[in-house]
C-alpha cells in the first residue's frame, strides 16, 4: 500500500510528490530496477532516433487476463471513439500542471507488474486507453514542460503509429505486448499519432484490418525545465518566446481532449 497521498499535497513545491512517493519507490527498487531491465530495450534502427523497444514485455496469457479485466471489470466512459482512464496524478491541460481538483488515484493491482522498472521511481501518471477499430490519436508530442520520460505498452490488436517531422512520415508497427520508450528525437522533435482508419497498409502491401487495441502510457514529471528549444513543438520554448498558452501545443491539446 502506498502512503497517504491526498489532494493537499498537490499544492506542492515541484518535487514534493517525489518524496511522498517514497514507500512505492522502495518496493520499486526491490523489483530490480536498472541495468538488467534497461538491457532488454533495443533502439530501433530507424529515423526518428531514440525509439527504445522491447518485444514480449508480458506473456500472451497475461495479456488475455488483462484484456478480460479491461472488458469486464473497469468502468469506461460511455461514448464512442478512443477512451481513456487515468491513474496517479491527472494533468490539467489548461494550467499545464497537475490538476489539484482530481485526487491522486492509486495504481490498481493489475497495473503493478506492468510498470517499467528502468526509471528511478514509478511513473507519476499512467493512462490506459482503448481504441476501437477506426479510432486514432492526432499527431502530437506529449508536453515537454510537465513530462520527461514516456513509455507506451501495446495490448490487443496491432496498429500503425506514425512519427512525423516536417514532410517526413515514418510508420512503426505497434505489435501487441511490445513496450516502447520514447527518448531523444522521437520524444522531443517528432510528433506521433495513430490515423483514424479501419485498416493499416503494411510495408509489404498487406492490408490489415484494425481491431480493438489497448495501450498503457506512462509519464514521469520533469524535474527542471525542458531545454530542447524546439519552438514548434516544445511548450517551454514557446512560453519563453512569449507564445500564449492558448496557442501552445494545439496538437497535444487535441490529442488529450478525451
Ligand atoms: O496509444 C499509444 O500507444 C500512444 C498514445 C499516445 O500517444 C498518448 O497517449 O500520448
Ligand atoms: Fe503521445
Amino acid at each position: 500500500m502506498v502512503g497517504p497521498r491526498t489532494t493537499s499535497i498537490l499544492h506542492r513545491s515541484p518535487n514534493v510528490s517525489f518524496f511522498l512517493a517514497a514507500p512505492s519507490v522502495t518496493a520499486f527498487k526491490a523489483r530490480g530496477m536498472g541495468t538488467e531491465a534497461q538491457a532488454k530495450f533495443k533502439e530501433l534502427p530507424i529515423e526518428p532516433r531514440g525509439i527504445l523497444w522491447q518485444n514480449d514485455f508480458i506473456q500472451p496469457e497475461h495479456e488475455q487476463r488483462l484484456i478480460s479485466i479491461f472488458l469486464h471489470e473497469l468502468e469506461w466512459p460511455n461514448r464512442s471513439g478512443r477512451l481513456s482512464l487515468h491513474y496517479g496524478y491527472t494533468f490539467d491541460y489548461k494550467t499545464f500542471d497537475i490538476d489539484p481538483e482530481i485526487p491522486y488515484r492509486e495504481f490498481p493491482d493489475w497495473l503493478q507488474s506492468l510498470i517499467p522498472t528502468t526509471e528511478a521511481r514509478p511513473p507519476d501518471q499512467v493512462c490506459l486507453q482503448y481504441y476501437p477499430p477506426g479510432a486514432g490519436i492526432p499527431p502530437h508530442v506529449d508536453a515537454h514542460g510537465p513530462y520527461d520520460q514516456l513509455y507506451a505498452l501495446s495490448l490487443g490488436a496491432p496498429t500503425i503509429m506514425q512519427f512525423r517531422k516536417g514532410d517526413t512520415s515514418v510508420d512503426v508497427d505497434l505489435n501487441p505486448r511490445s513496450m516502447m520508450q520514447f527518448t531523444g528525437d522521437a520524444r522531443l522533435h517528432w510528433t506521433h499519432g495513430i490515423r483514424k482508419r479501419k485498416t493499416d497498409t503494411l510495408a509489404d502491401g498487406t492490408v490489415r484490418p484494425r481491431a480493438g487495441r489497448w495501450s498503457i502510457t506512462y509519464r514521469w514529471l520533469r524535474e527542471g525545465e525542458c531545454e530542447c528549444g524546439n519552438i514548434e513543438l516544445c511548450d517551454v520554448a514557446q512560453r519563453r518566446n512569449g507564445i500564449e498558452k492558448g496557442k501552445r501545443s494545439v496538437k497535444e491539446l487535441a490529442a488529450n481532449a478525451n
